[in-house]
């Protein structure tokens, strides 16, 4: 079943275009992670699909509805975020204990057990929590509530390295517990790629990929050998990038070898391996204009 569908949307903010022609499909039971640089408007996509705001023009369906202003949609997603934020009168644990009238689905025994290892206080104030605890109790909402869609948009921001570790830990757990459709925005790639299914690379206003891991590491290939080899059997394609350390070279090449080219590099002695998801999405979302170094010249 599809749960998220865009047909050519847009978003605009007065005259800024933020994306563009969208198009895509989510299915039901599915963990995607929202992939793009810092301000490609991974929240400002994740906020139409949650129904916060209104896409500028195409159409937006979730759960088959569109989910601005949709009792539906509302009903069966959460949305994490740092800016979640609570009444000063309600200690954590009162903010469990509402989670739980409002959330059919709520893991009220998960939550308690959840704060617990966490190490919060249950009658603490939400607002005077440090930036990466509150991240960390945000996420424990998000976990507990077993929404039907349940969206995080950089959840781990300010936690420790240890928590974000427990985190997807725990995310992992209760999802294979309870199969959902989640999403999660990162730009840590490396960090999420063992928890995903798909990802949905969102990059100069649009979608630039949309499919597995595996995919998005088949559509680069590492080849390492001398350099007049790789030279002569990369004639034409598109090397993204080239490391040398002293006689060795490793060359990230777009993979559009045929099989008899492959096999030609074998018998050449070049050495073909898988790159890894990261530097995937690096060479799909790097600048045109050079690196850092470029400034310092
Ligand atoms: N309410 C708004 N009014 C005007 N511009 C906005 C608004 N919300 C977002 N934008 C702009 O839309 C663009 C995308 O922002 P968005 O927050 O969606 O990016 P992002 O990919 O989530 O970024 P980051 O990874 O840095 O969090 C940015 O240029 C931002 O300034």
């Amino acid at each position: 079943m599809t749960v998220i569908e865009f047909h050519n949307v847009k978003k605009s903010f007065r005259s800024h275009n933020v994306l563009n022609d969208l198009n895509f499909k989510i299915e039901n039971g599915a963990l995607t992670g929202i992939i793009g640089r810092n301000g490609v408007g991974k929240s400002t996509l994740m906020k139409m699909i949650a129904g916060f705001i209104k896409e500028s023009s195409g159409k937006v369906q979730v759960f088959g509805e569109h989910p601005f202003n949709s009792l539906k949609v509302s009903a069966n997603s959460i949305f994490i975020d740092d800016a979640m934020n609570f009444p000063d009168a309600m200690t954590l644990q009162d903010i469990l204990h509402e989670c739980g009238r409002f959330y059919p689905d709520w893991d009220a025994e998960l939550a308690t057990r959840l704060l617990n290892y966490f190490g919060f206080h249950p009658q603490a104030r939400h607002r005077f929590l440090s930036k990466g605890k509150r991240s960390t109790f945000n996420a424990l909402i998000g976990i507990s509530s077993h929404c039907a869609l349940t969206i995080f948009d950089e959840p781990t921001t300010g936690m420790d390295a240890a928590v974000r570790k427990d985190f997807y830990r725990a995310l992992l757990k209760d999802y294979l517990a309870h199969p959902r459709t989640i999403l999660l925005s990162s730009h840590h790639v490396e960090e999420i790629e063992h928890l995903l299914e798909n990802i949905l690379l969102v990059h100069d206003g649009g979608i630039r990929f949309h499919g597995s891991i595996t995919e998005l590491q088949e559509m680069f290939l590492s080849l390492s050998g001398s350099s007049d080899k790789l030279a002569a059997h990369t004639n034409g394609k598109l090397v993204v990038d080239r490391f040398t350390a002293g006689p060795y070279h490793e060359w990230m090449v777009k993979n559009s070898f045929s099989d008899e080219e492959i096999k030609d590099m074998k018998s050449a002695g070049i050495r073909i391996t898988a790159v890894a998801a990261n530097d995937a999405y690096i060479a799909l979302t790097g600048q045109a204009k050079g690196g850092i170094d470029d400034v310092f010249k």
